[in-house]
């Protein structure tokens, strides 16, 4: 072993010796062209092209530098075994990075490359406005040299579009909201914002499982149809109109969508717009891969039909108390100046199509009070009811807020809840606040689940046997009222019953 180090030792003091007889008896000049000329000839010779991606291009940050460390974040974090992590600011994720001097193959339309973290000391500093770091760092990406077209041409837009989507998932979704009025911030904004932490997702939303993943696919297609959208000429945005009764999830399915693409929310206040060139205004200043909602669509504005502008014709259905439920106070009377068909511009029109990939989402708790103009096909894509809580969604409740799957319930209680949950009409926020109540003991919010639920269904049931009777009590008032149209309407069917051959008796 002794050995194997001495002559180690004098080896390097051999190679020592030459080197500084080389720069000895060779100028610096000459050693830099042979040099030069060395790596000319490794390069001819070579079957790579390497591209060299500094972190600091002049005085400026280089993007691509950035987005390369974004791009290999993701496989890094598998295979690396000593990364570097980094957090920027407004994100809450942390990135793995390579670390210094480490390399990593990366795949690209079945071509293999290799990107080496290349960092070295910089050397003494020169005059700079701004002060530099002491290290260089860089990229190097080495392929082969029949690839090189592939990379300049695809590649690297591949890496940057992919980056932006990590450092968008990355950062914290914004809540925007137009509360200000028509008034604009220090940079001309209308809109404000605040960071969006809503933690509802698809997981824990309760609703028919079928139609959970038919919306799901449906938002995943939207926002991979880039090249759809363009191919078929349509712009490319898509309307979602939820409607169901209060508590039934129609804004936690709009939190889920936002989590589900890491789109942002435009939640536009319309009561806060004067009138339709401010809705337009408002529509340009948003940004693609977010979503605009719009809640309680009905309650908002006084929506009238663009070609009957007469509001008397429509005080029936959009008086304050249809608006709101009588007894519930929603304000005075909306003196604004939008109109159906300014809402309409704002979704359907040629203005919609500023920006790319946005969502429009209306809710209401009666689509029957809509225009139908609003809910014409090709408006609204698709059109969600937002159910009371069915048994599907119940088990999903449970299994959300007590940890119980089907297996943990026995039979009896199982059928009890199905039987019952239907009858019951109850919504899944009222569900929900049963379960927490009693979170702490599970059979017990199983229990009193079972038994609120029973309750509500008796309820229903004597409400619906009250309404038949009222129902057939007026139907007796209308015959005695009009004998006379009573006779007639049998007179009809029995004309009806001959014509099509029956022997009537009349
Ligand atoms: N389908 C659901 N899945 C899971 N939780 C739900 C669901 N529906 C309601 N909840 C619970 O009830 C609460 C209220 O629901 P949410 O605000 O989404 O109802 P909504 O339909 O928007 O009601 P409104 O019509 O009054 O605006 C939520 O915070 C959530 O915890
Ligand atoms: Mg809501």
């Amino acid at each position: 072993m002794k050995e194997y180090w001495t002559s180690l030792a004098s080896l390097l003091g051999v190679l020592a010796f030459f080197q500084s007889l080389f720069q000895v008896i060779f100028p610096p000049e000459l050693r830099f062209a042979s040099l030069k000329f060395l790596n000319h000839v490794f390069n001819l010779f070579s079957s790579y092209c390497y591209f060299d991606i500094t972190e600091i291009d002049g005085v400026n940050t280089n993007e691509l530098y950035n987005a390369v460390q974004l791009y290999l974040s993701s496989s890094v974090s598998i295979t690396g075994s000593r990364l570097s992590l980094t957090r920027a600011l407004n994100s809450s994720a942390i990135t793995f990075g390579l670390s210094n001097n480490d390399s990593i193959v990366d795949t690209f339309n079945g071509e293999m490359v290799l990107w080496e973290h290349v960092v070295t000391q910089r050397q003494a500093q020169t005059f700079s406005w701004r002060p530099l770091p002491d290290e260089k760092r860089g990229f190097t990406l080495r392929v082969r040299k029949k690839n090189k077209s592939l990379v300049l041409d695809s590649y690297l837009n591949y890496i940057m579009e992919k980056a932006n989507e990590i450092r968008r998932k990355n950062q914290d979704r914004l809540l925007y909201t137009n509360s200000r009025g028509g008034s604009l911030d220090s940079r001309g904004h209308p809109w404000e914002s605040v960071p969006f932490k809503h933690p509802s997702t698809f997981d824990t939303l309760a609703m028919d499982p079928v139609r959970k993943k038919e919306i799901m696919d449906d938002l995943k297609d939207f926002a991979n149809g880039q090249l759809f959208y363009q191919k078929t000429g349509r712009a490319w945005k898509r309307g979602y109109l939820l409607y169901g009764p209060p508590g039934t999830g129609k804004s936690s399915m709009i939190a889920a969508m936002a989590n589900y693409l890491s789109y942002d929310i435009y939640d536009l206040e319309l009561t806060e717009v004067h009138n339709n060139s401010e809705l337009r205004k408002l529509l340009m200043k948003t940004t693609s891969k977010s979503i605009i909602v719009i809640e309680d669509i009905d309650c908002s504005i006084n929506l009238t039909n663009r070609k009957n502008n007469n509001n008397q014709s429509i005080k029936n259905y959009y008086d304050l108390d249809m608006r709101c439920g009588s007894g519930s106070v929603c304000g005075e009377d909306i003196g604004n100046s939008i109109t159906l068909s300014g809402l309409l511009n704002f979704t359907d029109g040629l203005w919609s199509c500023c920006g790319s990939e946005r969502i429009f989402v209306f809710t209401t708790n009666h689509i029957e009070k809509l225009d139908s103009a609003l809910l014409r096909s090709g408006r609204m894509d698709m059109h969600v009811y937002m159910s009371y809580c069915s048994y599907p969604a119940l088990m999903i409740l449970l299994k959300n807020y007590l940890g119980y799957g089907e297996t943990d319930l026995g039979d009896a209680v199982l059928k009890e809840l199905e039987e019952v949950v239907v009858k019951a009409e109850m919504t899944p926020a009222d569900v929900s606040e049963v379960l927490i109540k009693n979170r702490r003991d599970k059979e017990k919010a199983v229990r009193e689940l079972l038994e609120a639920l029973k309750i509500k269904a008796e309820e229903n049931l004597k409400k619906q046997k009250n309404a038949n009777e009222v129902e057939e009590e007026e139907q007796e008032k209308r015959a005695l009222e009009s004998p006379k149209e009573g006779c007639e309407l049998e007179e009809e069917d029995c004309r009806q019953g001959k014509e099509m051959g029956g022997k009537k008796n009349c």
